[in-house]
């Protein structure tokens, strides 16, 4: 599918690295990026998003170069994507679509697929005007209708019912997990999540530490749903290593939403390891753009290693960086080459070590003062 890309420039910093990204997640959805059209506005046009010379120059590269769709680097309004493609006279997809497109085609377990479609009838939810969709007439309904009700009013009911469902079967999901987690968290098992921005390498570093073999590829989001393997560090015992959904700018927040639950067992785990890209140029932003999202989800108080992947390609060392107070602060690692990897079993032996001092001294504290209750019963 060939493709241009459409970015205009508000003014913001990151205008070149969001537009980066959008070709990489143009590739990830399949798309083959021929063209970029970019511009500069003060504040979006109402009816175009683009002024109408910016229109008429994008019209013509789809006509010259054949294009079968143009993406924005923006949210466009449902008018001004309708408005977009009579005048473009192709599709037009807007960056919130392409992203839950990509989820869409990446969704592998029952709960991965739940949640994209709550998050793409949430999207519809808002597009849902006159003469937009016609919900029934996809499902061959007739007596769906109630009586006195307008397409419209059919097409919301519709759509809540199902929206409804989902979030019914997405709820009983949630508490099998709840379940599960409980189980593990009797076994003490000590548990370590991989968070990080798209790309960053998550995958390939939860591959390395437990060869299990998840895909990893170059393309946004290769992974969506949780994985977890019980990796073995020696004397100090096992740990789980959970792989999690990568992290974006601008996640369209219903996305946010429905993965919150997949996140949750980022909000559980004990310690995090936050993959950074270190061959990128805006790893310091991404590393941002995580903490982020990670207040969001209430995660930002567990015990955090930052793990700068790939630095066979940045051409740096491996090495291990303590903080002012001695605790890990940074990893050095090439989960390519494996080199520093040894360096992370480490830390995170290191870490668990600590986090088992610190129960056993919160439990001496207990029998410390049961003892000095029975002497005093004495
Ligand atoms: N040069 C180099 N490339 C790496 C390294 N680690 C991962 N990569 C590459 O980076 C790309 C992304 O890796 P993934 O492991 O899929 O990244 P991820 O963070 O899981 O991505 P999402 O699923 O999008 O969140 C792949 O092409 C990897 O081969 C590394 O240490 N060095």
């Amino acid at each position: 599918m060939r493709a241009a890309l459409v970015g205009l420039d508000f003014g913001k910093s990151d205008f070149a690295a969001s537009l980066d990204e959008l070709f990489l997640l143009a590739k990830s959805a399949g798309a083959e990026p021929v063209t970029t059209v970019t511009g500069k506005r003060a504040s979006p046009d109402a009816a175009l998003f683009v002024g109408s010379g910016k229109a008429q120059e994008i019209a013509d590269a789809v006509a010259d170069l054949q294009l079968d769709i143009v993406i924005f680097n923006h949210a466009l309004s449902p008018a001004q994507q309708r408005n977009l493609e009579r005048v473009l006279k192709t599709r037009v997809l807007d960056r919130t679509s392409l992203i839950l497109d990509i989820f869409a085609q990446r969704a592998k377990s029952h709960e991965g697929k739940v949640q994209v479609e709550l998050a793409q009838l949430q999207h519809l939810a808002t597009r849902l005007i006159r003469g937009w969709t016609h919900l029934e007439r996809q499902k061959g309904g007739i007596g769906l209708r109630g009586p006195g009700e307008t397409q419209l009013e059919t097409d919301r009911r519709l759509l809540g019912d199902r929206v409804k469902a989902l979030r019914a079967q997405l709820a009983k999901l949630h508490r099998q997990h709840a379940t599960q987690r409980r189980a593990r968290g009797r076994n003490d098992t000590f548990s370590v999540s991989l968070v990080g921005y798209t790309n960053a390498g998550k995958s390939t570093v939860f591959n390395a530490m437990a060869k299990a073999g998840v895909y990893a590829a170059n393309q946004l989001f290769a992974t969506l749903d949780t994985t977890s393997r019980r990796v073995y560090l020696g004397e100090v015992g096992h740990v789980v290593i959970s792989d999690t959904v990568g992290f974006i700018r601008e996640l369209p927040h219903q996305l946010v939403a429905a993965f919150r639950a997949t996140l949750e067992e980022t909000i559980h785990a004990d310690l995090l390891l936050h993959v950074v890209d270190a061959a990128s140029p805006v790893r310091m932003e991404q590393i941002e753009q995580v903490n982020l999202v990670l207040k969001e989800i209430g995660a930002d108080h567990i015990p955090q290693i930052l793990v700068w992947n790939k630095i066979d390609a940045a051409e740096l060392e491996p090495a291990i960086e303590h903080d002012e107070y001695g605790r890990i602060h940074r990893v050095f690692v090439s989960a390519k080459t494996g080199a520093g990897l040894d360096l992370l079993r480490q830390a995170i032996a290191d870490s668990l070590r600590s986090s088992v001092e610190a129960r056993r001294g919160a439990r001496s504290q207990i029998l410390d003062s049961q003892d000095a209750h029975d002497a005093h019963a004495h």
